[in-house]
């Protein structure tokens, strides 16, 4: 019987056990050339125990760019900085994709290409606060893109994909949750468009699966996944019909031969209960392919997830910043190490490559 811990093909990509390192910003990449370094070599070495890996969010453009000290995949020194980054996981007999993100809206003018406005589907605000230089500040108000502007957010997206290729990544997440670009296209709240990328659950779910028809053709479908936050109110986001707007969209998804639907199940860190009328199960069963719940899981939950067929892979996030070897610990039911928050975000080595993992079983 399929447990947590028995491998998995999620497309073409193999897992050798049903536990995912989830998407974690953690703000150490050069602030200037979007680089990552020597620590985050081995900070994804260390985690290449993992079914899969997931990357922390990873910018494809300039104008993707939301916070301080994120990577990006869009510069031959990106590609060359990664390419160390897949090397090592490979070594250790790890499987990692790359989540490429556009942040939109959630973004400020000082981290902007020229120092210009965010882009969105809309000019409104997010109404939250990012991180930059200067600390936390309000997201900037963004301008909206032009009808004539989405075929080349498109070609920036495939321009990461093909940037993610020479990285020697297995594959590619696109992020379409937690009210970044794709996910303000997608909800009410933030795309009030009256052209063909605005009003009915099909025109706002336009952008998206373009962006996933283009990705595809790079990678194929069996090695693309997608994250999606239905009912998430992450960074601002709102969406009337919620519900609407997943059964539209996941149907449309099936198309691709996704490696695997991402679904954050409930509040982006936060609670996993649903409204009223919103249902995880009814979308789940309109997917064909494989499925990856996250948020809020422990150890008995996720157990209990695959064995009974409510997920088929389970991503964790948390749990992974402190324990670099966690899918042996939740095998072995052994204690987990405490999280330090003070140091998830920002700085250096402390907090990041410096949780210990299980001594060493001599088997
Ligand atoms: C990429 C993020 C997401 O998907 O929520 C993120 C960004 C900044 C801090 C935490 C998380």
């Amino acid at each position: 019987t399929e447990t947590l811990f028995t491998p998995i093909d999620a497309g073409a990509l193999h897992a050798k056990n049903r536990v995912v390192m989830a998407p974690l910003t953690r703000n150490r990449a050069d602030n200037d050339t979007g680089e990552v370094g020597d620590m985050h070599v081995d900070y994804y070495r260390q985690r290449a125990g993992a079914g899969i890996i997931i990357t922390e969010a990873t910018q494809i453009s300039p104008e993707g760019k939301g916070y301080f000290q994120t990577p990006g995949i869009h510069t031959e020194g990106q590609v060359a900085a990664w390419k160390r980054v897949t090397d090592a996981v490979h070594e250790t007999g790890g499987t990692i994709v790359i989540q490429l993100w556009h942040v939109g809206r959630v973004s400020h003018t000082s981290l902007q290409p020229g120092g210009g406005q965010p882009v969105a589907p809309s000019a409104i605000s997010a109404g939250v606060q990012t991180f930059t230089a200067d600390g936390f500040v309000d997201t900037s108000t963004p301008r909206a893109l032009g009808l004539d502007e989405m075929p080349r957010v498109v070609a920036d997206y495939v321009h990461a994909a093909k940037m993610a290729k020479k990285a020697g990544f297995d594959g590619v997440e696109v992020h379409g949750a937690n009210g970044y670009l794709l996910d303000q296209f997608l909800k009410t709240g933030s795309n009030h468009r009256t052209d063909a990328y605005g009003g009915s659950p099909e025109n706002r779910a336009r952008l998206l699966l373009e962006v996933l028809d283009a990705v595809t053709e790079v990678w194929g479908g069996d090695r693309t996944g997608l994250r999606l936050s239905p009912f998430s109110p992450a960074n601002g986001i709102e969406d009337a019909h919620a519900q609407e707007t997943a059964e539209y969209l996941i149907p449309k998804l099936n198309r691709f031969g996704l490696a695997y639907l991402h679904m954050i199940e409930g509040a982006t860190g936060g609670p996993r209960e649903l409204d009223e009328g919103q249902s995880l199960a009814a979308l789940r069963k309109l997917f064909n392919g494989v499925y990856m719940g996250n948020n809020g899981y422990d150890r008995a939950m996720a157990i209990e997830a695959v064995e009974t067929g409510k997920a088929d892979m389970v991503a964790f996030g948390v749990p992974f910043i402190a324990n670099p070897d966690l899918p042996e610990r939740l095998r072995q039911n052994a204690p987990l190490n405490a999280p330090d928050k003070d140091t998830f975000y920002g700085g250096g080595r402390e907090g990041y490559t410096d949780y210990p993992a299980l001594p060493e079983t001599v088997s």
